[in-house]
């Protein structure tokens, strides 16, 4: 597995000490050793390479691992590999796959607190956090599961006698590519419906956050999938197009940003393969006078700051009704400046630190260019120096409120991804709904108010793909999730994902003879 200060030796996932070991990691201690791709059931180094990534831990700076990015000849391995596994996974009966996929789900529960450190360490998001990402991974397996046997066609019967019927197939190999900000959950919500619709998967992580894939690939084997299901290649931009050209793979599903999408679709334009992309977001919070300003402002804390802010579907531009904005932002300003900065890895730290230090240089570019551009910092929005000195080359940073801001703004315009929240004011249901729809991207959007009517009437309106009334980032796996205009198309989690992962195949069947134009007379 890997050797740290506490696990030294230990070379099982699935000994309790080497589980309990890592629970009670400290932040500082993890060096990952063992390979990081895994191929054939088992953790292998690429077969040829082309280059390198180093790994961080945001927390301290320290560099956790050196990764090989694969390059075309273990593309290609991974995917002949994957093929084989296929074709035993596929002709396995949706009961026969609900029973494995049960199994790796009670296996992610039983591990969550291993899980969720290493998520810890190698993204930087709060212990807290990262153990509620686990619980919305192994929720997602067993979600799929239960869904594995439902996977049915329909009959229809024709003129004399004869009769169609429909059949749902799985694709074959599929590829997931993933971001940096949930990557163990990434890698469940792709693998689960992908896995129980009959395919097999190579999954991508983001080269900063290589490490938790492995993980779940570990648990998959341990759970009973065919060696070569699920695959983990590492790499950028070009392995991830090694996969994406790769004449094998029947379909890539992505998340990321716009730009990498854009890329990904003419690629698999080439081959004519599905795509699914969930991209970014700049999405509008809309908080009208009515609504329950206690809940509307732990919405607005949710919306904004979780994960560093390094969200896809965040509701950063908060639009509140003119008579509350004050008393909102005030309280909005107070709450915000009780979140705990520090340690990600201690129980009552609700921000660590963000991705890597680059990110954090253009959050803070967009802070500084807000305010060239006339908005006022109410508050946060600096680097954070912790006072544990272990931490001081970790990416950290206060939660910043901005106002005074208008529609224009880069700030209300561009996709941050950090914890910068832009408060803007507005006077009625259908100036709001105008401005809130006034984006080239459509990923989420969320509605505080008391007015049952009114809910639904502006949630009908707002073009984004995911609206939520008088709540804000919650992601039951039951709900489909994705998006509108750019942000992107294709859904995740809820039935109709299974969709996206299968297709359909219609037979017709001759009961009686065949009448032909071309018959002998
Ligand atoms: N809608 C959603 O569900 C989510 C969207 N995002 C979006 O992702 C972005 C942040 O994530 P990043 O990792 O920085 O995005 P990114 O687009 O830079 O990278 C995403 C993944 O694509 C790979 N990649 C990069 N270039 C590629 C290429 N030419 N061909 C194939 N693969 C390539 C990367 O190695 C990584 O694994 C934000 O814009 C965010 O909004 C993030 C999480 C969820
Ligand atoms: C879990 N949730 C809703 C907070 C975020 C999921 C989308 C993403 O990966 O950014």
């Amino acid at each position: 597995m890997f050797l740290c200060a506490v696990g030294a030796g230990v070379t099982s996932l699935f000994r309790t000490p080497w589980i309990a070991a890592v629970a009670a990691m400290s932040t500082g201690t993890f060096v990952q050793l063992e390979p990081l791709n895994y191929r054939d059931g088992a953790r292998v180094e690429p077969a040829d390479s082309c280059g390198t990534e180093k790994a961080f831990e945001p927390a301290t700076g320290r560099v956790i691992a050196t990764l090989q990015c694969s390059g075309e000849k273990e593309v290609s391995l991974a995917v002949k590999n994957a093929k084989a596994a296929f074709k035993v996974w596929s002709k396995k009966s949706g009961m026969e796959r609900c029973e494995v996929l049960l199994e790796a789900a009670r296996m992610i529960k039983e591990q969550k607190d291993a899980i969720a450190t290493m998520e810890t360490i190698n993204n930087g998001k709060s212990i807290f956090e990262a153990r509620l990402d686990v619980d919305t991974s192994w929720q997602c397996l067993e979600y799929y599961a239960g869904l594995a046997a439902s996977m049915a066609g329909e009959h229809v019967q024709l003129p004399g006698g004869s009769f169609g019927y429909t059949r749902r197939e799985p694709l074959g190999v599929c590829v997931g590519i993933g971001a940096w900000n949930y990557p163990f959950q990434i890698a469940c919500w792709k693998s689960a419906p992908a896995l129980a619709c009959g395919n097999a998967m190579i999954f991508k992580p983001s080269p900063f956050t290589p490490v938790s894939a492995l993980l779940l690939a570990e648990i998959y084997t341990k759970a009973g999938v065919p060696p070569g299901l699920f695959n983990v290649v590492q790499g950028g931009a070009a392995t991830g197009q090694f996969l994406c050209q790769h004449p094998d793979v029947a379909k890539v599903s992505f998340t990321g940003s716009v730009p990498t999408g854009v890329k990904i679709m003419e690629m698999s334009a080439k081959g004519i393969k599905p795509v699914t992309l969930e991209l970014g977001g700049k999405s509008p919070l809309i908080i009208f006078s009515d609504c329950d300003l206690e809940n509307a402002v732990k919405g607005a804390l949710l919306a904004n700051f979780l994960s560093q802010g390094q969200v896809c579907c965040n509701g950063t531009r908060v639009f509140v009704q003119q008579e509350i904005v004050d008393k909102f932002t005030e309280e909005v300003v107070k709450q915000t400046k009780k979140i705990k900065i520090g340690d990600p890895l201690l129980e009552d730290t609700r921000m660590g630190p963000l991705i890597n230090g680059p990110h954090l240089e253009r959050v803070c570019g967009f802070i500084k260019l807000a305010k060239e551009q006339g908005a006022t910092v109410l508050y946060g929005g600096e680097q954070y120096v912790p006072t544990d000195p272990k931490l001081k080359f970790g990416y950290y940073m206060t939660p910043c409120i901005l106002t005074n801001c208008s529609d224009g703004m880069t700030c209300v315009r561009e996709e941050i991804f950090g914890p910068v929240m832009s408060i803007l004011s507005f006077e009625t249901e259908a100036e709001v709904l105008e401005r809130a729809n006034d984006t080239t991207f459509g990923l989420a959007a969320g509605i505080f108010t008391r007015d049952i009517q009114r809910a639904h009437r502006v949630a009908a309106e707002l073009q984004a793909g995911t609206c939520y009334i008088n709540n804000y980032n919650v992601s039951p796996v039951e709900l489909p999730f994705g998006g509108y205009k750019k942000s992107g198309f294709g859904r995740e989690n809820g039935r109709v994902t299974l969709e996206y992962y299968s297709q359909l195949k219609t037979v017709y069947v001759e009961m009686g003879n065949v009448e032909s134009p071309f018959e002998s007379q």
